[in-house]
């Protein structure tokens, strides 16, 4: 665990003020973050007593042979590690003061806290990968020695004369007594000439190592005797030894290059300077000049030549008569302009609808931190409110995040942003590649006002002047990071950040988290009243009063005491049927887990459930010829699986999940003539992937759009007419307490991509178990009764969002040795008070990657204020070869 500066520095403060004037500024060690390639972890330095560091500065330190960037962590007044202090380094220097603003610093120690993390592991989230191993050593030459230093060693070697003398004198100079890099460091450097230079490196070359020697040698070949490390290390045999020896001599000295454009990209762009008069220009070089004039002046060379579909040739002239200038300019790779060819003009600042117009005051009424959820049905607008929102800010000079629940659908989101504020949108998220997250995250840096759209770890972007942040589609369980740590939520960490440096956080979503809802109604529920500090907004209609689709539950059980046994009903077949004539558009959503499936009657529709838990059973298959198990992952009960129905005694009992794979075989099997696309994370692996195949939807190349989870996010397609759902069934009994809750939503929210158009819509869903509280509010479109009781049996349970959880993830490659150690911490746990410890259980999927994985619940109530687990503790109980995984309020419980 961390203790945090501030709790340092109150201990300081609550002295009296004699002691307080004599420790302050007395920090004279500081832990430095270090992370290059080779090196990472948090090591203590000395302050040599010339540096004023702060927490948060990027310093260059020694470690081991060489010199690497680090980040100031926390300054110290006595060294924490046990070293001799005389054994502990210097920092060599300062390389960038003030790195992170105070707030920002504020922010990570806060989920370094509260999520039981390092704050390296933090700091390591909110950086690019890679950002200070792009911090350079390099070593140059120390051109000019002070006379008077050389003397003090007596070395005469000014005077050309004294050359014999001088050999004798270095032979018998023993570095180690005189120090000459003490002598000769920081002197820069007023007196001699060149030649002194010369003649003194010459001189000693006979003295030196061998790859000293070519390292001296290189650098002089060089007018400005600098190369970098790594470029030394490839040309010289022995270099770091060699380095090491020449800055013992005083010949060279290394330093770090602060971070900095790392390989930029160069382009050629084209600036308008001089507008002659039309006779002095053939007609082509006149409309050549006029797109530029009507582009602002400027433009990417190649954008230019492709918009007058002319040559580079017909440039130069135009550059010869002093018309236009060519120069290379940085071209950030950020995922920056729309595809080209894309056409974004139909994107309109629409007139609101009466909610959208009461939302959007509300927000802009806002001063200062307030939370606002807005509540809006599918369909209802909510995009065009966070639009509307943004724009005056931009204005002002301030900049808009824009939190998304995953890449796939912000392709569509990203589109309408741009149309609306052009090169001011940025895409941040860790599909990018490594360059274009640092130029991206560089950008953010300058403080242009922009609007950035990111995942989950863009809630860490870098925006000096942020005054809004938007968490679309709040629920999504994507915000939550499950491993490794910080196991952060984006919401949380958003909220933080919006109160720490006083703006507004907007959370919107059709189907709000029961987290967002409770603490925008109050745990009294008032609906109308709202909470002090969250603001309830509600979009109740879609626009153009279009109506919700309505939604037809088919019973499976009915279909297979007709004898259908296709994994498609009668009704769904008939629409596909229509679909296919009529060449309309529909999705077809699957839900598909892993391995991992709840067992269910195929005639009653019976689940087999924990007689302990208020979850259903788990298959478990561990390997052809293994015992078939049914166990639980909450108290870790476990029976074998039963032959045939214990309710009916029907031998159909049936494992559910059914994958995208098999829906396509079938489709193509029953309904040749249809065309689908398959949509789901085998098929948009690739980068861009998401785009094209949506744009090959759109453009009406197959009627039918196939896939998982993806579908269900954001997608706003308005010709899409028909939503079918394969089996319900495998979302309601998923064996965790937040089962309902997640189907309600993916449910609701996959209805809600039909009927958005003109036409309206259908939503078809099959299910084994059409009595079920959750399919009954998704069909009628019901949010606030399916929330009523859902909450209630939170509250009966002591389950979030009134009680809270931690759940401990271990993991090992050794099957006894993580379940032996789960039982250990397991027992210390059940010895404290104040929590509830459930388990150890094995995880859902025991092994993954050949790992195996027990973990334990904690459950307390927040108000109880229990003796947490001192962590630290916990940890000790872990041997090397198992890992543990702090999950504070952790969502997926597999
Ligand atoms: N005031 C308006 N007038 C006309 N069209 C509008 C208006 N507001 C939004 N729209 C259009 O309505 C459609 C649905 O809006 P949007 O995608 O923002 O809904 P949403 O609330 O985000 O839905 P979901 O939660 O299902 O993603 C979009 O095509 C949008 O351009
Ligand atoms: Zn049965
Ligand atoms: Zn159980």
């Amino acid at each position: 665990m961390y203790i945090q500066d501030t709790t340092l520095s109150s201990k300081v403060v609550a002295q009296n003020s004699e002691d307080y004037k004599i420790d302050r500024g007395k920090n004279e060690w500081v832990e430095v973050l270090v992370d290059c390639p080779g090196a990472m972890g948090i090591f203590t330095y000395r302050l040599p007593s010339h540096l004023q560091v702060k927490a948060g500065d990027i310093l260059s330190v020694p470690f081991g042979t060489q010199i690497v960037g680090g980040i100031a962590v926390r300054l110290l007044f006595m060294p924490n590690i046990d070293l001799p202090k005389e054994k502990i380094r210097n920092i060599e220097d300062i390389v960038s003061v003030g790195f992170f603003p105070k707030f920002y610093w504020q922010l990570l120690n806060r989920v370094a806290a509260y999520y039981y993390t390092p704050l390296i592991q933090v700091i390591r989230v909110s950086l690019p990968p890679g950002l200070l191993g792009r911090s350079q050593r390099r070593i140059r030459l120390i051109r000019k020695q002070k006379k008077v230093d050389l003397e003090q060693v007596n070395l005469e070697i000014i005077n050309p004369e004294t050359i014999n003398q001088k050999r004798v004198n270095l032979e018998r100079i023993n570095p180690k007594q005189v120090s000459w890099e003490q002598k000769t460091e920081n002197s820069h450097l007023d007196s001699s000439n060149s030649n002194e230079q010369e003649l003194l490196l010459s001189d000693i070359l006979p003295f030196l190592s061998l790859p000293a020697q070519k390292i001296l040698q290189l650098l002089q070949a060089q007018t400005a005797g600098d190369y970098s490390f790594v470029y030394l290390q490839r040309q010289v045999r022995g270099a770091s030894r060699g380095v090491k020896e020449l800055i013992r001599r005083g010949l060279v000295e290394s330093y770090l290059e602060p971070p900095r454009l790392a390989r930029p990209k160069l382009q050629k762009a084209v600036i308008l300077i001089n507008d002659l008069s039309e006779n002095e220009l053939t007609s082509r070089q006149q409309e050549i000049l006029a797109v530029l004039r009507r582009r602002g002046g400027e433009l990417w060379q190649t954008e230019l030549l492709q918009a007058c579909h002319t040559s580079t040739s017909t440039l130069k002239k135009l550059a010869q008569k002093g018309c236009i200038l060519i120069e290379e300019r940085e071209r950030l790779r950020t995922e920056h302009s729309p595809q080209t060819g894309e056409d974004l003009t139909g994107e309109q600042v629409k007139s609101l609808t009466p909610a959208q117009s009461t939302a959007l005051a509300t927000i802009q009424e806002l001063n200062g931190y307030a939370k606002v959820l807005l509540h809006g049905v599918t369909g209802s607008g909510k995009t065009e409110v966070y639009l509307q929102a943004i724009a005056p800010l931009l204005v002002e000079g301030k900049s808009a995040l824009v939190l998304v629940p995953e890449i796939g659908l912000t392709p569509q989101l990203t589109d309408r942003f741009r149309a609306r504020f052009g090169n001011k949108v940025f895409v941040y998220h860790s599909a990018l590649s490594e360059g274009e997250r640092y130029d991206t995250w560089r950008q953010m840096l300058t403080g242009e006002p922009s609007v950035v759209i990111g995942t989950r770890s863009a809630v860490f972007a870098p925006l000096p002047n942020l005054g809004l942040i938007i968490l679309d589609e709040e629920h999504d369980s994507s915000f939550k990071q499950d491993s490794p740590a910080p196991t952060y939520h984006a919401r949380v960490v958003a909220q933080w950040r919006a109160e720490l440096e006083g703006f507004p956080l907007v959370l919107g979503s059709a189907t709000p988290s029961l987290e967002s809802l409770i603490s925008a109604i109050g745990e009294q529920g008032d609906w109308k009243q709202g909470n002090n500090k969250t603001h309830y907004l509600s979009l109740p209609k879609r626009v153009y009063s279009r109506p919700l689709p309505p939604i037809k539950i088919v019973d499976m059980r009915l279909e297979l005491q007709q004898g259908n046994r296709s994994i498609f009903s009668k009704p769904l077949k008939a629409a596909l049927l229509n679909l296919q004539e009529k060449r309309q558009q529909g999705i077809l959503f699957i839900h598909r887990r892993g391995h991992s499936t709840f067992v269910s009657c195929r005639s009653c529709g019976y689940v087999l459930d924990c007689p302990n838990c208020d979850v259903s059973l788990s298959y478990h298959h561990t390997e052809p010829g293994a015992q078939k198990l049914l166990r639980c992952h909450y108290c870790n009960y476990g029976c074998a699986h039963p032959p045939n129905c214990p309710e009916c005694g029907s031998p159909y009992l049936k494992f559910f999940g059914s994958g995208t794979q098999k829906v396509a075989q079938e489709l193509s099997r029953q309904f040749p003539e249809l065309r689908f696309i398959r949509f789901d994370s085998d098929t948009t692996r690739r980068k861009g992937a998401h785009r094209q195949l949506l744009s090959k939807f759109a453009n009406g190349e197959a009627e039918l759009l196939i896939g998982t989870q993806m579908l269900t996010k954001g997608l706003d397609l308005p010709q899409v007419t028909l939503v079918g759902v394969v089996a319900a069934d495998g979302l309601l009994h998923l064996s965790d307490y937040r089962a309902s809750e997640r189907a309600f939503q993916t449910l609701t929210q996959v209805a809600g991509r039909a009927g958005r158009g003109e036409d309206p819509g259908q939503v078809i869903i099959q299910t084994y178990n059409p009595d079920h509280q959750v399919i009954e509010a998704v069909q009628n479109h019901d949010y606030q009764s399916f929330t009523n009781t859902e909450l209630e049996q939170r509250q009966v349970l002591n389950y979030p969002p009134y009680g809270r959880l931690i759940l401990l993830r271990l993991s090992s490659p050794e099957e006894i040795q993580v379940q032996k150690t789960a039982q250990a911490i397991a027992a210390v746990l059940k010895s404290g008070s104040g929590f509830d410890v459930l388990g150890p259980a094995p995880a859902n999927v025991l092994r993954v990657a050949n790992r195996f994985r027990w973990q334990i619940l904690i459950k307390f109530a927040p108000d109880a204020l229990p003796q947490l687990p001192n962590w630290e503790e916990i940890r000790q109980l872990c041997p090397q070869i198992v890992s543990l995984t702090i999950d504070v309020d952790p969502l997926n419980m597999m």
